[in-house]
């Protein structure tokens, strides 16, 4: 299969387009080999073309042609694509199919999709879109090297990919893929701690957001471990210790983690 197998996206919403616009602006996939379709084409019609890729309402045309088919629509709707999809046979050829959907399990996909059918589950998030993603991947029984391999080489340029067991997928989804949103929350909330402190607003979001890139990066790329990065911040009887103990009085660590129990707990609930 060559490095960019002509591929189908069903569902071209979020997530449909975040990947499309990875893979074309950012990775430079030919936009001729990729052809997404969705049951109302006209509202999201612009994106396509701006993008340059064919978009349809025929998904059965789309998956026909395609090496490899990414299943971009929610939970609750693949059942009745899936349906869709092996009554008209569009599956016969064997595509590789890689699902994205939140909840939604390895076995499911396998009782909806004709016996053999190499299955991959990926989590992957909305940063893909600039290529700053980060993708987990977990493949199906009888998945072969090179085809997980083929999944990777879809998301590797869209960020960070990894392999995991598909039992920690609910975790992921609330973690890596939800996390963006929660990042986003937090962001904003940094910034109005700076308008609160006379900051211009525009400036205060730009300082957060370089900011909380560098903390990333710096736990990415020196392998240190968070807490001991937060030590060096931390000069005694400094301000950083008066605003960490005044964060802590709000209990951020356990409001944090739970809000990631508990969007792991939807999201095994959602296929
Ligand atoms: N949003 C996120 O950050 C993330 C989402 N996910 C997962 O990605 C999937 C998509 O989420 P998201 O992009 O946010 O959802 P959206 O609702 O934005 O997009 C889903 C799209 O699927 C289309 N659709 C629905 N049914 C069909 C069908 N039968 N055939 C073709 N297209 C169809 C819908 O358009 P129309 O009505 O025109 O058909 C819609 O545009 C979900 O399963 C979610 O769990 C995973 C990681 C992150
Ligand atoms: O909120 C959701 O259900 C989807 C899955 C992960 C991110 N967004």
């Amino acid at each position: 299969m060559s490095r960019h197998p002509q591929l189908a996206i069903l569902g071209f919403g979020t997530m449909g387009q975040a990947i499309s616009a990875g893979l074309v602006e950012a990775s430079g996939y030919p936009a001729g080999r990729i052809h997404a379709a969705t049951r109302h084409p006209a509202a999201a019609q612009g994106r396509a073309e701006a993008l340059g890729i064919a978009l349809s309402n025929d998904a059965n045309a789309a998956v026909r042609r395609a090496e490899v088919v990414l299943l971009c629509v929610k939970p609750k709707e693949l059942k009745g694509l899936l349906a869709g999809l092996a009554a008209a046979g569009a599956l016969e050829h064997r595509p590789l199919v890689v699902s994205i959907a939140a909840g939604t399990t390895l076995d499911f996909l396998a009782a909806h999709t004709p016996e053999g059918t190499p299955l991959v589950r990926a989590m992957p998030n909305t940063p893909c879109s600039i290529r700053r993603g980060m993708t987990v991947l977990a493949a199906g029984q009888g998945v072969t090297e090179a085809q997980l391999g083929q999944a990777r080489t879809l998301f590797e340029p869209l960020g960070r990919v990894m392999d995991l067991d598909e039992r920690h997928m609910d975790a992921v989804t609330g973690l890596s893929a939800s996390g963006p949103a929660f990042m986003f929350v937090i962001l904003e909330a940094l910034a109005e701690g700076g308008v609160q402190c006379g900051l211009p607003r525009a400036v205060a979001v730009e300082l957060a957001a370089q900011m909380t890139l560098g903390a990333a990066s710096m736990v990415l790329e020196t392998g240190r471990h968070p807490a001991a990065l937060k030590d060096d911040v931390t000069t005694p009887a400094g301000c950083t210790i008066a605003g960490l103990l005044a964060l802590e009085d709000g209990r951020i660590r356990s409001v944090v983690a739970r809000g990631i129990e508990r969007a792991t707990q939807v999201a095994a609930g959602l296929g």
